[in-house]
């Protein structure tokens, strides 16, 4: 298939982007830089040490004879530019990560806000006007995130995507009623991908696209197998208090002798998947593509569920690092349960790699070696989700004052 990987210089794009060239697909990457930027706007970079992706793609070429196209093409700025892309190169499926994906960063300012909504919402949408305008029945599989469903306190299992609800009918019978699952996000990130839901589901109705959207959870670890083969392919890793997610963080919060930033008390419960099968369920997507005409296809991208202070204890007793309770930078329930539906990737044959398999090597591997280029100021979290929350963070996990906080 030609693919088009929308977003390939990300942390998942990249290793998505080597996963499908190496199975033989001709891949095209477009991108806009952004998150090259963002990293020069906080004045971070990523713990691994990242080439361009002009040079990443050379050596990518080097190692394999394999070629991945790269595009300079920002979604949301540059419709015409999309579609003359697109027009011309008329993939057979597009993989969409084009999106500002944190939730720290999203809610740091109303320009931060804005820029989210913006860039995303726009992405999105730029994608399905241009497949309609240029009739181009590509198969678009949209990474989505489990924190559309919110963390509700009902204790049901999370279902792939919808839920069927008993409504009552004007003559007193009860009717049956499938509906998307009621969106409740979190953060100004995740409210995106909510609304990103509602432009999935009109372009399917309306225009019978083929759409399938991943409602992925916490993405850990660095490495898949391609992106191991030569020292320049490297997947990045953010471990900042804006970019990097709570796992990762603990590994090399562990791995520099940092206390583990747990936010409150840690009851919160939340889905993970290892980058290895994010991008092997991204494969199995593109060979089950849904049928024209049928609803946008669902699935639950996630294989075990965590509860944060958990996590926090694990690694602790496996590293021996010391535990900081902070006040909690963030307006979510302290406490909650997960059950969350996977069948769907395990039916087609996903076999997950497990926390307790796959954490050890990624200390060792990864965190350790490269720990050297960790700034520890960047690493706490200063993001708050409102004024009244903000003023509550004013010192960093190690008890040193913070400068401004917003
Ligand atoms: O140092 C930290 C960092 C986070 N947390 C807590 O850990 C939980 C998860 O935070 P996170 O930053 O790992 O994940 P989140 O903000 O939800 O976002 C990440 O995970 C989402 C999947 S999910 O969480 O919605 O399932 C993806 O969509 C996003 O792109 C990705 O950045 C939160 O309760 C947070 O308060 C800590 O206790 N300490």
């Amino acid at each position: 298939m030609k693919i088009a990987v929308m977003g390939g210089d990300g942390f998942i794009g990249w290793p998505t982007s080597l996963h499908l060239s190496d199975a033989g697909h001709d891949v095209h990457i477009l991108d806009n830089l952004s998150r090259r930027w963002i990293d020069t706007e906080l004045g971070v970079q990523s713990l691994t040490p990242m080439d361009s992706i002009q040079e990443r793609t050379r050596i990518w070429h080097a190692e394999t004879g394999r070629r991945i196209h790269f595009n300079l093409i920002d979604l949301a700025k540059d419709y015409e530019l999309l579609k003359k892309w697109l027009a011309e190169n008329r993939p057979d499926a597009i993989v969409h990560f084009a999106e500002q994906r944190a939730a720290p960063y999203s809610m740091k300012s109303d320009r931060h806000k804005n820029y989210t909504v913006n860039n995303n919402v726009s992405a999105t949408h730029n994608l399905l006007n241009a497949l309609v305008e240029l009739q181009l029945d590509a198969h678009l599989i949209h990474l989505g995130t489990m924190g559309v469903y919110g963390y509700s306190t009902v204790g049901a299992a999370i279902p792939e995507g919808y839920l069927t609800v008993g409504v009552e009918t004007a003559d007193g019978d009860t009717a049956q009623q499938e509906i998307l699952y009621p969106s409740n996000p979190g953060s100004i990130y995740h409210m995106t991908k909510c609304l990103d839901q509602l432009l999935l589901q009109f372009y399917a109705k309306n225009d019978a696209l083929r759409i399938t959207d991943l409602h992925q959870g916490i993405v850990w670890g660095t490495h898949t197998e391609q992106t191991c083969r030569h020292p320049q392919l490297i997947n990045r890793f953010d471990y900042d208090g804006d970019y990097g997610t709570v796992l990762n963080r603990f590994l090399i919060q562990a791995a520099i002798g940092y206390p583990l930033t747990v936010h409150g008390t840690g009851g919160q419960t939340r889905a993970f998947i290892h980058i290895q099968d994010s991008v092997r369920c991204i494969e199995l997507a593109l060979k089950n593509p849904p049928a024209r005409g049928s609803r946008v296809e669902i699935f639950n991208q996630m294989t075990e569920t965590h509860r944060v202070r958990d996590l926090a204890e694990m690694i602790s007793r496996m590293s021996g690092a010391k535990i900081a309770w902070l006040p909690n930078p963030r307006k979510e329930a302290p406490e909650n349960d997960l059950i969350v539906r996977n069948e769907k990737f395990r039916d087609l044959g996903l076999d997950p790699i497990t926390l307790e398999a796959g954490l050890l090597s990624e200390i060792v591997d990864v965190a350790r070696k490269f720990a050297y280029r960790v700034d520890r100021s960047r690493v706490p979290a200063v993001s708050a989700w409102t004024k009244d929350i903000a003023a509550t963070i004013d010192r960093d996990p190690e008890g040193k004052r913070l400068k401004s906080v917003s």
